[in-house]
């Protein structure tokens, strides 16, 4: 398989027109370029770098291990603290956060589907599309792996499924994007399904801003192209590229946003697309008053259980096994993560709240697009979601408290531990709530997109990615992160087509 040309030398893009530009080179964004690439040339523009090569992001033994050399400028996984104080990460490299994730892999439930207006049927294709390329059902599980999926049956979260890659109650083993081998499969691995020979990928270079043309009495502003800088920071240069004038059927291509939940509000904010006060703080020039933008922030509140240092078998492991719970409103899993670069690893349970009420916001820092915007998340801010927590941990207790866990360590030493109370769980809570990495919102559909995923008020603009989502779908989302840029290529192609039966221009 041919994959696409990639370059760093921002020289090389910069005065270029594409049929389509992608911002982001992450979980939505490739197989959204894939898919554009069928019929149209995509330039695809991501901050980072490569991942190929580098075996922090390729091995699974060294699973974890991005997060031990991350910082705020420069390394693929990006660090950043809410302002709630949680240490969170972000991708910054081809593939995205898909490329330092858990890897864990599994469908959105059909409520889900239903409730965001989608096809069933093309969801599901688009669902195949990926998981034929790049998903794989694990051949055996480890001690580990076997011992939290029995300890979730032992805490009562019934029945036991097995293998399945729907969203169902009860325990189960999913799907992952570590092959058999321990080889990390990635969004980019997708870009040669579509027609690589007309896809550009721009590693290293940040996006700055969408370029608007004002036209018409109307004032239309339309979205021509994108600014750019290198994202090492070595110089103040800015690079543009530019949309192809339009093809014979008189439509334009897009630009599109794949910079995930922060990257895209972030960029919609730099363009000057957002609540008018907050603009004027940092005295960017207002194209648009879109109050929604930066709304919706949401992460699922998760609480992590120590288990053991340097377990049994102490290489890292994401989680294989994942426990639905209370009517689906929460997810249990367990992994072994490294705590230093010698190799020291410690595995443990984490519950994640999956609807939590609690909302917050993304506002800029700085006007630097390299830099993190602020993000404030408002964990546990409901008494319900505090409610739902207590209960969460008490499962997390629970399985702590099995005798699979007991064999797996090799004592009684939880088991004979009294369960910690309810007041005790709440101030566990309080204490120790940190993320599950699942955060989304910012761009969300319905304030910020229509359910086309266009930006209200401007055209020629989307957001396509994590952003958009107003809840968390499924027990994680890469799956449907990724299965919505598949869907979502799929009916621009669509829209393309149907434009140029309905205006034939040639
Ligand atoms: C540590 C961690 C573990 C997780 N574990 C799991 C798991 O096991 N299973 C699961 O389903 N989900 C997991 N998730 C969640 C899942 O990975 C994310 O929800 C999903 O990857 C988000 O996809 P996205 O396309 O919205 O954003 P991303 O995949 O983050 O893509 C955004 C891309 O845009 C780029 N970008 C941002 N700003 C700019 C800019 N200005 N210019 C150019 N490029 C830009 C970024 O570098 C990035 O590559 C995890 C997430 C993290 C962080």
């Amino acid at each position: 398989q041919t994959f696409p040309y990639m370059t760093s030398n921002v020289e090389e893009v910069s005065g270029r027109s594409f049929d389509y530009i992608v911002v982001g080179g992450g979980t939505a964004g490739c197989p959204l370029a894939a898919t554009l690439s069928e019929k149209f040339s995509v330039l695809l523009v991501e901050r980072g770098g490569s991942p190929y090569g580098d075996p922090f992001i390729l091995e699974l033994k060294y699973y974890g291990y991005p997060f031990l050399v991350s910082d705020e400028y420069t390394s693929a996984a990006q660090s950043f603290v809410s302002t709630d104080g949680v240490p969170n990460f972000r991708g910054r490299v081809l593939g995205g956060s898909a490329a330092i994730n858990g890897g864990f892999y599994g469908r959105a439930s059909k409520d889900f589907v239903k409730k965001v207006g989608w096809d069933n049927e093309e969801v599901r294709d688009a669902y195949e599309w990926v998981e034929s390329r790049i998903i794989t059902k694990p051949d055996h599980l480890t001690p580990w792996s076997n011992a939290t999926a029995y300890s979730f049956v032992e805490a009562g979260i019934l029945p036991y499924n097995g293998f399945s890659l729907e969203h169902i109650r009860g325990t189960k083993i999913g799907a992952t994007s570590f092959d058999n081998q321990g080889r990390r499969h990635l969004p980019a691995d997708l870009l040669p399904a579509g027609n690589p020979s007309k896809i550009t990928v721009l590693l290293n270079a940040t996006v700055d801003k969408v370029i608007f043309q004002r036209t018409g009495t109307r004032d239309e502003k339309i979205a021509r192209g994108i600014r750019f800088i290198k994202s090492d920071g070595s110089s103040n240069q800015t690079y543009e590229a530019y949309l192809n004038q339009p093809d014979n059927s008189g439509s334009w291509g897009d630009v599109i946003l794949s910079a995930g939940a922060l990257g895209s509000p972030q960029i919609l904010l730099l363009s000057g697309i957002g609540p008018q006060e907050h603009l004027n703080n940092f005295e960017i020039p207002l194209l648009l008053n879109l109050k929604g933008v930066g709304e919706g922030m949401q992460d699922n509140p998760g609480i992590a259980i120590f288990v053991n240092y340097n377990p049994q078998n102490p290489t890292p492991e994401h989680s294989k096994a994942a426990g639905i719970a209370d009517d689906f409103k929460i997810i249990t899993e367990a992994g072994i993560v490294p705590i230093s670069l010698n190799g020291t690893t410690f595995s443990y349970f984490i519950g994640k709240i999956a609807f939590p009420e609690s909302v917050g916001k993304l506002e800029l820092n700085s006007t630097d697009p390299r830099a993190n915007p602020s993000v404030t998340f408002n964990y546990l801010s409901t008494e319900r979601d505090l409610a739902e927590c207590v209960k969460m941990t008490q499962l997390l207790e629970l399985a702590l408290r099995s005798k699979s866990i007991a064999s797996f360590v090799g004592s009684n030493e939880y088991q004979n531990k009294p369960m910690p109370t309810e007041d005790e769980l709440q101030e566990l809570c309080k204490t120790t709530v940190g993320t599950f990495y699942h955060y989304h919102g910012g761009c969300t559909v319905g304030s910020v997109v229509d359910k086309n995923y266009r930006v209200y008020g401007v055209k020629g603009l989307r957001v396509i990615d994590g952003s958009t989502f107003l809840e968390s779908p499924g027990t994680n989302p890469m799956a449907t992160v990724l299965m919505l840029g598949r869907y979502q290529g799929l009916k621009i192609l669509q829209e393309r087509k149907d434009a140029s039966f309905i205006n034939p221009r040639t």
